[in-house]
């Protein structure tokens, strides 16, 4: 009965699962976390890596590990392997000019969705090799390879130290701008025009159970992914689950045969885990938002999901618009967030909270439309990430976004969905291992749209004037 470890190496935090790799029953786990910022040395996810693994007993007895990590993430490294600068994180906002800038160079948005399924947005990992090119040349004179998050941690745990020892694999090297997921091949000429014709070594692109490496305790190392794509393997998410992620991000997505070719540049065209696309919209404003408002109010999330719940649908017309840290989904990197509606019956905290709630809700639900204007088909939604626990959320999804919502037991979705590749990699079979899915509670409810139309008639009063600097 081997065990096997899964990474989810997220923006706030780090957790580890130790599962069994033939039944998926859960051992032990542990986690740690991540400093705040949008810029952050990759060594600090190294410490909190070591320190999650600690909590979770070690990795002494385990055969097989492999990392999820946040996507787009963009980290330098010189001839030696060493880190040049901060890795610039996918909700670092500063990179929206050379995003528009990339977008006009290639021929417009229609070209870029073409090319690799994906316009360049702030997020975006060709996106922040502009901007370093032009705001830090020096920087980008040293960089030798370039490479994401998970693989940068899975280079590092294994013992393989030479540049040619990177890996990733196409879920995560499709958010980079420079990869398409319908060739499966780098576009080097993108590459070139991102980092204004420097070519910087890539990872190598593994297959989705190859081993990439062994870590010095002997564990073989599978190839890891981007975290969405990592979740998208725990649920074994099939036609027709469109699975929503309440993390720092807010993530509708869904695995599909067809690749996203969205020329607006909503429906990112990324690839899953398994050989399979995963067309994805994300937002930047997410659990964050949650957690403002109990800031705000001075309450715990259980308190906010209370109050929540106590005031009517709609809030009495108070709206909140969640762009607190500028916006990805409608593309306002600049938008800041914004509450309408305000009289003296809607200034309680139970108005907020629900308000807050709706807003973060139809938010998503506009990421829900987008999919489907692509072609994916939406059955039910599958619900997870740190705000699916909250009460409030999982009782108005449902009515907000029109669907039945299914909310898997609390749990490590990208840790676990990394995990699973790790048997898969250990096991060297053509599927994944099946393992058991997760208990879920289904919720239901009668669609709300008045609730949705107020939202998107204040939604677009939001500017993208960016507030003032000191
Ligand atoms: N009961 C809860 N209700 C609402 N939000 C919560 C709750 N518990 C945790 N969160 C929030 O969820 C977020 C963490 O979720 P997670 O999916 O782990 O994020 P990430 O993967 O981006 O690090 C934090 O912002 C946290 O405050
Ligand atoms: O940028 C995206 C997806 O395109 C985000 O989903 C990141 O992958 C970070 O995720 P979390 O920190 O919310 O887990």
């Amino acid at each position: 009965m081997p065990l096997v470890a899964g990474v989810d190496s997220s923006t706030q935090s780090c957790k580890v699962v130790i599962r069994d790799a033939d039944s998926g029953v859960l051992v032990r786990s542990g986690r740690a976390t991540h400093p705040p910022g949008t810029e952050v040395d990759p060594a600090e996810w190294f410490v909190a890596l070591g320190e999650a693994i600690s909590a979770a007993g070690g990795l002494d007895d385990v055969a097989a590990l492999s990392v999820g990590a946040q996507q787009h993430g963009l980290v330098c490294l010189d001839s030696s392997g060493e880190v040049v600068r901060p890795a610039l994180l996918w909700n670092d906002t500063r990179s929206a000019d050379a995003a528009t800038a990339l977008v006009e160079e290639l021929g417009g948005a229609q070209a870029w969705a073409d090319a690799v399924g994906v316009v360049p947005l702030a997020a975006i990992t060709a996106s922040r090799l502009r901007w370093v090119a032009d705001a830090e040349p020096h920087n980008a004179d040293r960089t030798a390879a370039v490479c994401l998050p998970h693989d940068w941690l899975t280079w590092h745990l294994g013992t393989d130290a030479g540049l040619d020892a990177l890996a990733t694999d196409r879920g995560d090297a499709s958010g980079t701008g420079y990869f398409s997921a319908v060739t499966d091949e780098y576009r080097e000429d993108l590459l070139r025009l991102a980092f204004r014709d420097r070519r910087p070594q890539l990872p190598r692109v593994a297959g989705p159970y190859e081993r990439v490496g062994e870590h010095r305790g002997g564990a073989v190392i599978g190839p890891g992914t981007g975290d969405n794509a990592a979740a998208a393997l725990a649920l074994d998410a099939g036609e027709g689950d469109v699975v929503i992620s309440i993390g720092t991000s807010g993530v509708v997505s869904a695995v599909s045969s067809a690749a996203a070719r969205d020329a607006s540049g909503i429906v990112a065209g990324f690839a899953d885990a398994t050989g399979r696309q995963l067309p994805l919209v994300c937002t930047l404003n997410a659990a964050r938002v949650l957690d403002a408002t109990t800031t705000l109010l001075g309450v715990d999330h259980a308190a906010l999901s209370s109050l929540a719940l106590a005031a009517p649908p709609g809030s009495d017309g108070l709206v909140m618009v969640p762009y607190f840290e500028g916006e990805r989904t409608p593309n306002r990197p600049h938008a800041t967030g914004a509450v309408h509606g305000l009289t003296i019956a809607t200034s309680t905290p139970a108005h907020l909270a629900r308000a807050t709630v709706e807003g973060l809700l139809c938010g998503l639900a506009d990421g829900v439309d987008h999919l489907i204007a692509q072609g994916v088909q939406v059955r039910r939604v599958i619900l997870i990430g740190g705000g699916a626990r909250s009460e409030a959320v999982r009782r108005l999804a449902p009515a907000i976004l029109g669907v039945p919502v299914l909310v898997p037991s609390p749990g490590e979705y990208v840790a676990d969905g990394a995990a699973r590749q790790a048997a898969w990699t250990l096991a060297g079979t053509d599927r994944p291992p099946t393992w058991p899915q997760a208990d879920t509670q289904r919720y239901e409810a009668d669609p709300q749209p008045q609730v949705r139309e107020r939202y998107a008639a204040v939604r677009d009063l939001t500017d993208g004037v960016q507030p003032p600097t000191e």
